[in-house]
């Protein structure tokens, strides 16, 4: 709670460095938070007014000894106080901490409590909120009629799912976590996500020496393509090659198109064991499914069995490969292929995109990107939430470039928690480039055509 307390006076410190600050204290530790905030904004010598609701919390109770002691008695928090506090003179380019509920929040919102979130809302200053605005849910992407609308919080720990997937995360405002220094344990178990900066990301990436050729690049196959679907394979062939693969092969049942001569197409006999791959040299790394057609379940256990870093997307992600992958495949579902996967409907997912790629990775394993805007990964050390990409991403084939570039830097070497942590980064970069030039018109091939600009963004810190 000190250490909680302290980051939020520092972070109000840091982008509200003037005007009187209103910090509201429920009953819980979350209000135990902004009695501790108050007694360091005291120290910053900020001016405070502390309204606090009673507590049983004996932490709390002992922070508002702490602030007696130095001077500043918590008011009682009622309808009539806050009314009087917010129109007073000297709240005018003021601030308001919010710290009347956190996590330990029931909904609904009890009707005393909506009342004092309403009179916030409408008093038109500026809101701090600790851990989470009052009145949302943290495990719920809902936004419900009575929660304070913030401009900031700041969060402890890990991102909980109301912070990050909307409409919920629409009252957040602009989100920071202040590092507790959690264990890595309590950010599975609470199921929270934690976001890498770019620089994080970048010193990730595959570093090459002068003396590298084509076969140490990273050989790669792409293994999908059926009638209606051959774009698929290719387009992923194309987001390998973009993110510096050696060789790249498309093995096809169908005719692939050469969408770029460096590309090696192969139509080959797409049996359940791929007889006709039996005796190849296999590659560092392959992705199947992209546009494989109705087999596909069979085929990708097949190149399971291999045990070499995999990429298993689209058609081939089926619900009874569970207990056939191992620890270097990436599972790249969408939404809907998340709820085939896990036997449950599509808007199951999207209100706990965090559990549901939590209970992805713990049913096969490996590392799950469930992909949208933004994307989710779920590794054996923890949820990562990935931010980005642009709106004209919603198009057919995004996925397939990005299994390619996945393969790509598993077959560079890559680890398939930083393969996925990098090549989810390097597309949403690419859509975020190729968006400013083509808009909603933005296509697979442009978002490829970008992936080196991205690298180097990424890498230079642009
Ligand atoms: N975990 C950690 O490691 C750390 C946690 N930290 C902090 O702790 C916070 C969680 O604290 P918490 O568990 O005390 O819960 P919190 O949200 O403050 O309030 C619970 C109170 O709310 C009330 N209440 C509940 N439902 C209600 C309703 N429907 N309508 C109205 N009221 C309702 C209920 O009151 P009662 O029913 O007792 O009247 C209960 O007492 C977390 O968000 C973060 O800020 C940090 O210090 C850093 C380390
Ligand atoms: N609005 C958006 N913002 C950011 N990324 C997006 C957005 N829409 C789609 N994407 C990204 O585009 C990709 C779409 O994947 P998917 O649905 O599998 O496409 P397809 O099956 O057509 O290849 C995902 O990586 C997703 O994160």
């Amino acid at each position: 709670m000190e250490t909680a307390g302290r980051a939020v006076a520092d972070h109000l410190q840091h982008h509200f460095p003037a005007g009187h600050v209103l910090l509201l204290a429920g009953s819980g530790a979350n209000g135990g938070d902004a009695l501790v905030a108050a007694r360091h904004l005291l120290a910053l010598e900020r001016e405070v007014t502390v309204l606090a609701q009673p507590s049983k919390h004996p932490l709390s109770q002992l922070n508002k000894r702490r602030l007696s002691a130095v001077g500043v008695e918590a008011q009682t928090l009622s309808a009539a106080n806050l009314r009087r506090v917010l129109t007073g003179a000297q709240m005018v380019g003021g601030v308001v901490v919010d710290g009347l509920l956190g996590t330990g929040f029931v909904p609904p919102l009890r009707p005393e409590l909506s009342e004092l979130v309403e009179i916030i809302n409408q008093s038109g200053l500026k809101v701090l909120s600790i851990d989470l605005p009052s009145g949302l849910d943290a495990s719920n992407a809902q936004r419900p009629e009575a929660a304070v609308r913030a401009a900031q919080t700041v969060t402890f720990g890990g991102l909980k799912p109301a912070l990050i997937y909307g409409p919920a995360a629409h009252a957040a405002g602009e989100v920071s976590v202040a590092d507790l220094r959690v264990p890595p344990e309590w950010v599975l178990r609470e199921a929270v996500a934690l976001r890498l900066t770019d620089a994080e990301i970048a010193a990730k990436l595959p570093v090459r020496f002068a003396d590298a050729h084509k076969g140490t690049a990273g050989r790669i196959w792409m293994v999908g393509g059926h009638p209606g679907t051959v774009g698929a394979p290719a387009l992923a062939g194309l987001g390998a090659l973009r993110v510096g693969a050696g060789l790249v092969s498309i093995y096809s049942g169908a005719d692939v198109p050469l969408i770029t001569p460096e590309l090696m197409v192969h139509r080959v006999e797409m049996d359940d064991q791929l007889s006709a791959l039996e005796n190849e040299v296999k590659p560092d790394a392959l992705a199947v499914g992209m546009g494989l057609g109705p087999n596909a379940a069979q085929v990708a256990r097949t190149v399971l069995s291999w045990t070499i870093p995999t990429v298993v997307d689209a058609d081939a992600l089926q619900p009874e490969l569970a207990g056939h992958g191992h620890d270097q495949v990436i599972w790249t579902p969408h939404p809907g292929e998340a709820a085939r996967l896990l036997g449950v409907t599509t808007p199951e997912i999207t209100a706990g995109p965090l559990s549901a790629a939590r209970q992805l990775q713990s049913k096969f394993g490996g590392v799950v990107v469930l992909k949208g805007g933004p994307s989710t990964l779920a590794t054996g050390n923890g949820l990562f939430v990935s931010r980005g990409g642009h709106p004209g991403m919603a198009s057919a084939g995004m996925g397939d470039t990005l299994s390619g570039i996945l393969a790509g830097l598993l077959g560079q070497g890559l680890s398939a928690e930083d393969a996925a942590l990098c090549g989810v980064r390097l597309h949403s970069k690419a859509g975020e480039l190729a968006g400013a030039k083509h808009g909603y018109g933005l296509t697979a091939t442009d978002v490829s055509g970008e992936v080196g600009a991205a690298w180097l963004a990424l890498v230079r810190g642009a």
